[in-house]
């Protein structure tokens, strides 16, 4: 990478811009966009460690589209498990159906069709799909009534293993969006339309077993080595050393600690924002550092301390080191657009970790909620009030309140689902067909060739806002 005019200050990404270049990249489907880092992941996207983010339907959609989420330090180390052993049992191309019975109510229908994307309930009688239920089916009747009155008997069902284009065409033909897959008359999934077409164009983030993959975090503090081995016993493929000043001793203890007991297993550890930092943890055992401090949309530590440095230069720099040492970074927050994690890459990043933008979708983990016709879930940082308070359940009051004393994130914020864009899958065709494009442009065919390869600029905020489209006249 470099800059038409190196800067003499730091940047972040709405501050750049990069430069089209000779291209012999002749289709945006060239462009391989699996990354560098080694973990298994085919797309550039990991869902950060966040509550509110990252759980199991979270981790299954968006491994089955080639990327990674990581679950959070805080789930209890037996959830984590059960979640791990759950979404490596979830099919690599069929969605997880929602299942009632024939005599269940359309008000338990509406509170599940917003779990998950595809949009439709199987009624299942002994494991055989029996009806099929949307949400306009739910619609103008009492929430008390029986699926069998309102559902559409002997649904269209699709064989298993049937070709991708033959599904596209014949929900097409059908004029439905979403059907469930059978082997024989057994329910094994549900296939949409976009789907398959996804399926077709995307490949699954698989662990050596064809496993969906799965990561969780480890904190710094306590028997770090032991969670490490607990989170290795319950199969989870990369594991992430998590806490917000990574560049300290007891997180490099950590570091050597995880790394003991990994063996092959990748190990990632953050936060840092310097090339010493980033260093200092690849010494300690880290296959990639993760790199960030106080970019977060939930985050207050850039306002709290003064702390933290403007993103796109600490992943340049962190990057660098990093690549100097045979190793990789991953850029962690403030990406709010498709762009954001094209600069990243460029920057030179192997992976990007996103999180509250991901919050406004179906697949996070948290409730959803109805403001006047607007969906909403929420969200809240991981060095909020709030989740100190859940993460220190076990200690005595006083060491609770204490830690709250020093939170550094926000408890309570409205994420909003994109009507247009409201699964997490969704944001990721944006994402994907964005920085496919952004490859092209540099004349790259890979992640590390667009690193590479890429030219940029610095920018006025003037530049930036011509950047944005124009929804009205002005
Ligand atoms: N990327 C970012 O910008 C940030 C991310 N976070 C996220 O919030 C979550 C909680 O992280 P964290 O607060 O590290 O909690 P942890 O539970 O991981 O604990 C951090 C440990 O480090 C010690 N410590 C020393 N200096 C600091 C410091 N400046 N900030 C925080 N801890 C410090 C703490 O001791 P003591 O409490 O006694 O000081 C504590 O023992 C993580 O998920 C983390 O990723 C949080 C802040 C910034
Ligand atoms: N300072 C804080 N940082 C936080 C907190 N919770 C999460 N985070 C960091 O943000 C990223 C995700 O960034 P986003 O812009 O995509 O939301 C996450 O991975 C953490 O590093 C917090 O409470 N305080
Ligand atoms: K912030």
């Amino acid at each position: 990478m470099r800059f038409l005019q190196r800067p003499d200050h730091d940047l972040t990404y709405s501050d750049v811009f990069m430069v089209p270049a000779h291209s012999t990249v002749g289709s945006r489907l060239e462009v391989d966009l699996t990354t560098p880092d080694r973990v298994g992941t085919t797309i550039p996207v990991v869902v950060a460690n966040m509550t509110a983010i990252s759980g199991r339907r979270m981790a299954e959609t968006v491994a089955r589209r080639g990327g990674l989420a990581v679950l959070p330090q805080d789930i209890p180390v037996d959830v984590v498990a059960e979640v791990v052993s759950w979404v490596k049992h979830r099919h690599p191309v069929y969605d997880t159906p929602i299942t009632l019975s024939p005599t269940s109510t359309v008000g338990e229908a509406l509170s599940l069709l917003t779990k998950r994307a595809h949009g439709i309930v199987v009624v299942v009688e002994d494991g055989a799909p029996v009806g099929v239920v949307t949400d306009g089916q739910c619609q103008g009747v009492d929430r008390f009534t029986q699926l069998s009155e309102v559902m559409t008997r002997e649904p269209l069902t699709i064989p298993a293993g049937t070709d991708l284009p033959k599904i596209f065409d014949v929900l097409s033909g059908e004029r439905i969006s979403a059907a469930p897959v059978v082997e024989g008359d057994r329910l094994v999934g549900v296939i949409t339309r976009k789907g398959a077409l996804r399926s077709a164009i995307y490949t699954p983030a698989v662990n050596g077993d064809g496993h969906l993959l799965t990561s969780a975090a480890v904190g710094i503090n306590g028997d770090v080595a032991g969670k490490a081995r607990a989170l290795l016993a319950a199969g989870v493929d990369v594991l992430v050393v998590d806490t917000a000043h990574g560049h300290q001793d007891k997180a490099v203890e950590a570091v050597r600690a995880v790394r003991s007991v990994a063996g092959a297993v990748p190990v990632v550890a953050g936060n840092v924002v310097t090339a010493q930092g980033t260093r200092d943890l690849v010494e300690a055992g880290a296959d990639v550092v993760k790199v960030g401090v106080g970019p977060g949309a939930m985050c207050t530590t850039r306002m709290m301390t003064g702390v933290g440095r403007p993103q796109f230069s600490a992943v340049e720099e962190c990057a660098a080191e990093a690549r100097s040492l045979g190793r990789h970074v991953w850029a962690d927050g403030g990406v709010r657009h498709p762009r954001d994690i094209a600069l990243a890459l460029a920057a030179g990043a192997a992976n990007v970790m996103v999180g509250s933008w991901f919050a406004g979708t179906y697949e996070s983990a948290g409730d959803i909620h109805d403001d006047g016709g607007r969906l909403y879930k929420e969200s809240f940082g991981m060095a909020s009030a709030r989740a100190v308070k859940a993460r220190t359940a076990t200690q005595s009051g006083f060491e609770r309140a204490r830690a709250g004393l020093f939170e550094e994130g926000i408890s309570s914020s409205r994420m909003y689902l994109d009507p247009q864009r409201p699964g997490v899958e969704d944001l990721i065709d944006q994402i994907v067909a964005g920085v496919r494009s952004s490859a092209t442009y540099a004349g790259a065919r890979t992640v590390d060739e667009l690193h590479e390869r890429a030219v940029l600029g610095v920018q006025s905020s003037a530049g930036y806002e011509e950047g944005r489209p124009l929804p009205t006249s002005w």
